[in-house]
């Protein structure tokens, strides 16, 4: 079931759970209702887990593994240490499943349902989320620490990590437009305030006024914790101002800037377009999401249906 789907991405298709689990759309976004009107920015970190799962071994909730004996989690690598936020809502939402479906949806598909559900609530686009993921039985910290770009990044990095996922510089582009919600920690944004070449010197790009109040919040020593909108002018509204910003010199990191001035000419294009149509970049996103979330998934007899997403079976 089903044989012929309207859709098919890899093995994975929208209308998996219509049958095994028909409430499960409405328990996820029940779930992140309350979680979201609590705390606004908890779409945005949803939204961040999924692209964090994704982009090691696959959209498989390696993300979601604790530490055993048999490996490190991906939890403790550096762009997720002290970062990622959100594994509580996933366990709310996985523990209200298996109550109604039990061992039926994977912990994979919670974060991709998840993530969709946090965009469209912010005001962003809604896309059909192909479902049938599996969850793995290991995580990877030392891909985790490989695959996932650096704040710091040039656009080149940025293509090369994107391009081993089979993601290309419109997807990198449209997806980077997830920064326009959610937050960053000073320690993300310091070498651009105060030494962006090894110089001393700021980020020349960088607008005065925003630049001089990115300072007040991450002064030269201290605060690596204290965080700042990635948009600033809409930091819990999915909309296409993060582009805007960029045009404006107040993107926040270095990863965000180069999109615009990091001499490709394909991604500034992209940038100045997003920046004009929001309906294109929402057209984008929601395509690349799918792309995204289609990453290299456990299908079939392979990996499992966690029946908690912190540990394997
Ligand atoms: C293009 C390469 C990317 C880089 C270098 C990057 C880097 C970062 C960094 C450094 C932070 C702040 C972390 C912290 O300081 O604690 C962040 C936050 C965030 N990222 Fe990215 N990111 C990238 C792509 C993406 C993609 C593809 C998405 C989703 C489609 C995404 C969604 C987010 C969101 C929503 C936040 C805010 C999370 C929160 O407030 O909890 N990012 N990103
Ligand atoms: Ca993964
Ligand atoms: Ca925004």
């Amino acid at each position: 079931f089903p044989v012929s789907s309207s859709n098919n991405y890899g093995g994975l298709f929208p209308e998996l759970y219509q049958i095994s689990c028909p409430q499960a759309n409405e328990i996820v976004m029940s779930v992140l209702e309350e979680a979201i009107s609590k705390d606004p920015r908890m779409a945005a970190s949803l939204l961040r887990l999924h692209f964090h799962d994704c982009f090691v071994q696959g959209c498989d909730a390696s993300i979601l593994l604790d530490k055993n004996s048999a490996f490190k989690s991906e939890k403790e690598a550096g762009p997720n240490k002290n970062s990622l936020r959100g594994y509580e809502v996933i366990d709310e939402i996985k523990a209200k499943l298996e109550q109604v479906c039990p061992h039926t949806v994977s912990c994979a598909d919670i974060l991709a349902l998840a993530a969709r559900d946090s965009v469209v609530l912010s005001g962003g686009p809604y896309w059909e989320v192909p479902l049938g993921r599996r969850d793995s039985k290991t995580a990877n910290f030392n891909k985790a620490n490989i695959n996932i770009p650096a704040p710091n990044s040039t656009i080149q990095n940025l293509i090369n990590l994107f391009n081993k996922q089979g993601l290309n510089e419109q997807d990198l582009v449209a997806l980077s437009g997830g920064h326009t919600i959610g937050m960053a920690r000073c320690v993300s944004f310091k070498q651009r305030l105060y030494n962006q070449k090894g110089d001393n010197l700021p980020d020349v790009t960088l607008e005065k006024t925003y630049y001089n109040g990115l300072k007040s919040i991450c002064p030269t020593s201290g605060g690596d914790n204290n965080i700042s909108p990635l948009d600033v002018a809409s930091p819990i509204r999915f909309d296409n101002t993060y582009f805007k910003l960029l045009l404006w010199g107040k993107g926040l990191l270095n990863s965000d800037e180069v999109l615009l001035t990091g001499n490709v000419k394909k991604t500034k294009e992209l940038v100045k377009s997003y920046a004009e149509n929001e309906a294109i970049f929402f057209r984008h996103f929601a395509k690349s999401m799918v792309k995204m979330g289609n990453i290299n998934p456990l299908t079939e007899l392979k990996g499992e249906i966690r029946n908690s997403c912190r540990r394997i079976n």
